[in-house]
């Protein structure tokens, strides 16, 4: 077997991997055709930092490098690394990676330390010179007042500006570190394999970047005030030193005593959160109520519901109230808490201090800065309490975030061509740098650089799917999320290039699974799609988009304007008004859009919601039309139109699948006849195969069901 093989350096932020590019004359059929992608190679005599060793198996087929199909490679598999590294670097947010982001600034970390030690430094003195104050003022001390005054002054406006120092250069970092990690994040949910999507609510993901991510947050946002985190833990380990120089007798059963009342005190006040959680998913089961009743507000008119909403409100209301009280009483034993502990503390300092004034064994101002101590001891450790519950929630949000990226495999396939994207485009968006400045772990898992090296030249995929056929070759499928359901069962289909294929048959025959597949959603577990013969796995998956448009029945806006919205169809291009007015033309969309209170810029609101059924399919199809994909599919475009719509959005159809693979699904009969060839779905494979003359003169199903609906038309 002939191969070359050649060394791919591939160097982005601070990620280098190295992937061994082999061309083999039986993975491409021919001769190797260079790879564009190996323009994104770093120098070859890069130091090895991060390098990936690739280990040829000796025996064994390749993988795809997708997962599905059988091998399409008949060559010894390149292992990338072993299985124990790939469950190691599993996980996308590792304190590891936090640490790598934060230490980016060092100047910011190093004032941060400065800082604290300065404002801990000021916390801590200022005990000592309440008791020097005392004792100037009985006479025990000679120092002129002023002078002591003065130094106090100097404490006071050094404390603020540390701390303000300290704060804002804590937030800088931290702000940072959380862009990064949501940026990564909302990339990782992005190129996850459909499958995810299937298995995870919206609300679940959005809660990863909100209030997973929030907690994240909060950790270093909420402790960095005084009384807590770094802080409150100088602020203990400070006090505790300084009550030992202080007076090293009274020091251990007053500093014990102390800690023992603070930490059950915060301890106790910690066991109350569970009740303000409550009291918080009252609230949130209010809101969800509301927002439920409101958005089907229709609903509920219809049914005469709202007696039934008011007394689920009602009850909501009342728990939310109970919830209220039980917090209110907490609150109050709260804040009482806190002043009992200072109280104990106070009160063995006089029993212990005084007697040991009386015997002169200490001096007043000692225990003048005892009394200091005991507060800032007090409100120091239970700060620290907090911040390790605050630790303990984000550790819990960050293992839910890893479980939920971990649950299910990046689609590495769009990963990689996203990651050549976002390389391309950086020097035009700034807004991707977030999305490029990520740590040696930040950057996706696994790209394949192996396979993904294999990926043929993207630049003749679009003359290749203007002329070439697709074929559906004996294609099997189950979705990942039903493995025992067998959807597809050696389905194949040839969709001529230039040519309408209508594809027909029973509900939940799999018409909509095979768009599923020709649009790369899925992958089969058996059987291939080809295009002028060559595997479609073979070009990476967005430029494979590029060249396949797909119109549904609901077609999705987004909240943007209408011109957006068709601009949409080009998203990395820029699209000029022209151009936008020329397809909403050909689309007969130009009219209504002119008609609307902005033309072009009128908002469509939340999935297009604020146009009708008829008016989104038709800026839906401009979208098409701008888009200009050689493979068109139309799955069950016209069906929720009335006749009026439906003659306009076909009429816009017919000039969008001018010149185009179409493959039409539909349910009403009606609109397939004038397809090239129409074909049969049942059981997962097809039944029946011609044009519309051809199936009706064979009397099968196709025949049966033309008669059925010509009968309920009737
Ligand atoms: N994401 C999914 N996960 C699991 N099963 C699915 C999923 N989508 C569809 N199915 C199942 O796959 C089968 C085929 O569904 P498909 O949507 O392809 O049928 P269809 O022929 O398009 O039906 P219809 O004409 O009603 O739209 C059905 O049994 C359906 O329940």
């Amino acid at each position: 077997m002939a191969s070359s093989a050649t060394t791919l350096l591939f160097h982005h932020g601070s990620t280098r991997l190295t992937a061994r590019r082999r061309c083999h004359s039986s993975l491409l059929r021919r001769t190797c055709i260079p790879n564009p992608l190996l323009s994104l190679r770093g120098p070859s005599n890069a130091p090895p930092f991060g390098e990936i060793s690739l280990k040829a198996k000796p025996v064994g087929l390749a993988r795809a490098y997708v997962t599905g199909a059988p091998p399409i490679v008949e060559e010894a598999d390149p292992k990338i690394e072993s299985e124990a590294e790939r469950e190691e670097s599993k996980d996308l947010v590792k304190w590891g990676l936090v640490w790598s982001l934060m230490s980016k600034h060092k100047v910011r970390l190093v004032v941060c330390l400065l800082t604290l030690v300065g404002c801990s430094t000021c916390t801590l003195s200022m005990p000592v010179f309440s008791g020097r104050f005392f004792e100037v003022l009985i006479g025990v001390r000679p120092d002129p007042l002023w002078q002591l005054l003065s130094k106090i002054a100097v404490l006071y406006s050094l404390e603020p500006i540390f701390t303000i120092a300290f704060v804002t250069n804590m937030n800088a970092i931290w702000e940072s570190v959380m862009a990064t990690l949501r940026a990564q994040i909302f990339r990782r949910v992005l190129i996850q394999k459909a499958e995810f999507f299937d298995k995870y609510k919206v609300g679940e993901l959005t809660g990863l970047l909100t209030s997973d991510l929030g907690a994240l947050n909060s950790i270093v946002n909420d402790n960095i005030s005084r009384d807590r985190g770094f802080r409150a833990f100088s602020e203990v380990f400070g006090t505790i030193c300084i009550l030992f120089t202080l007076s090293p007798q009274l020091a251990p059963v007053l500093g014990l005593l102390m800690l023992a009342v603070s930490v059950l005190v915060a301890v106790y006040k910690r066991s109350t959160v569970p009740v303000y959680k409550a009291h918080g998913l009252a609230q949130a089961t209010m809101s969800d109520c509301v927002s439920e009743t409101f958005s089907a507000i229709r609903t509920v008119r219809s049914f005469s519901g709202e007696k039934r909403q008011m007394s689920l409100f009602g009850s909501q209301i009342l728990s939310y109230q109970r919830s209220g009280l039980k917090l209110g009483t907490f609150k109050s034993i709260n804040e009482s808490i806190t002043r009992v502990a200072v109280y104990i503390s106070l009160l063995a300092l006089y029993a212990l201090g005084g007697n040991k004034v009386k015997t002169g064994e200490l001096a007043v101002g000692t225990v003048v800065s005892f009394i200091g101590y005991t507060f800032t001891l007090t409100f120091a450790v239970q700060g620290l309490v907090n911040t390790f519950g605050d630790l303990r929630g984000s550790f819990a949000a960050i293992e839910r975030i890893n479980s939920i990226l971990n649950a299910v495999d990046i689609d590495e396939s769009l990963a990689y061509g996203l990651e050549r994207d976002i390389h391309t485009k950086k020097v035009q968006d700034e807004n991707l740098s977030l999305f490029l400045s990520s740590g040696p772990d930040v950057n996706i898992r696994h790209l394949d650089k192996y396979y993904m090296s294999d990926l043929k030249s993207t630049n003749n995929l679009r003359t290749l799917t203007w002329a070439g056929d697709v074929c559906l070759d004996d294609l099997h499928f189950a979705y990942p999320l039903r493995p025992d359901v067998k959807v597809l069962d050696g389905f194949s289909l040839t969709l001529k290039a230039g040519t309408v294929t209508a594809l027909v048959g029973s509900s939940g025959a799999g018409k909509s699974t095979i768009v599923q597949l020709l649009a790369r959603f899925y992958e089969p577990t058996q059987g291939r799609i080809t295009v002028a013969g060559e595997d479609v796995r073979m070009f990476d998956k967005s430029e494979w988009a590029k060249v396949i448009s797909i119109v549904n029945q609901e077609p999705v806006l987004f909240s943007l304007s209408v011109a957006e919205n068709i601009a949409y169809g080009l998203p990395n291009d820029h699209v000029s008004k022209d151009d936008i007015i020329k397809a909403a033309k050909a689309s007969n969309a130009h009219e209504f859009i002119v008609s609307l209170p902005q033309g072009y810029d009128t908002l469509v609101g939340e999935r297009g919601g604020l146009l009708s059924g008829g008016q989104r399919q038709r800026v839906a199809i401009a979208r098409a039309l701008l888009k200009n994909a050689p493979i068109l599919i139309l799955d069950e475009a016209t069906s929720a139109l009335d006749a009026v719509s439906e003659r306009l959005v076909q009429s816009a159809l017919n000039r969008l699948m001018k010149d185009k693979t179409t493959l039409v699904i539909a349910h009403r009969l009606s609109t397939v006849q004038n397809a090239h060839q129409i074909a049969v779905c049942a059981d997962g494979k097809i039944k029946e195969l011609g044009t519309h003359s051809e199936l009706v003169a064979q009397n099968g199903s196709y025949a049966s069901l033309v008669g059925t609906q010509r009968l309920a038309f009737e």
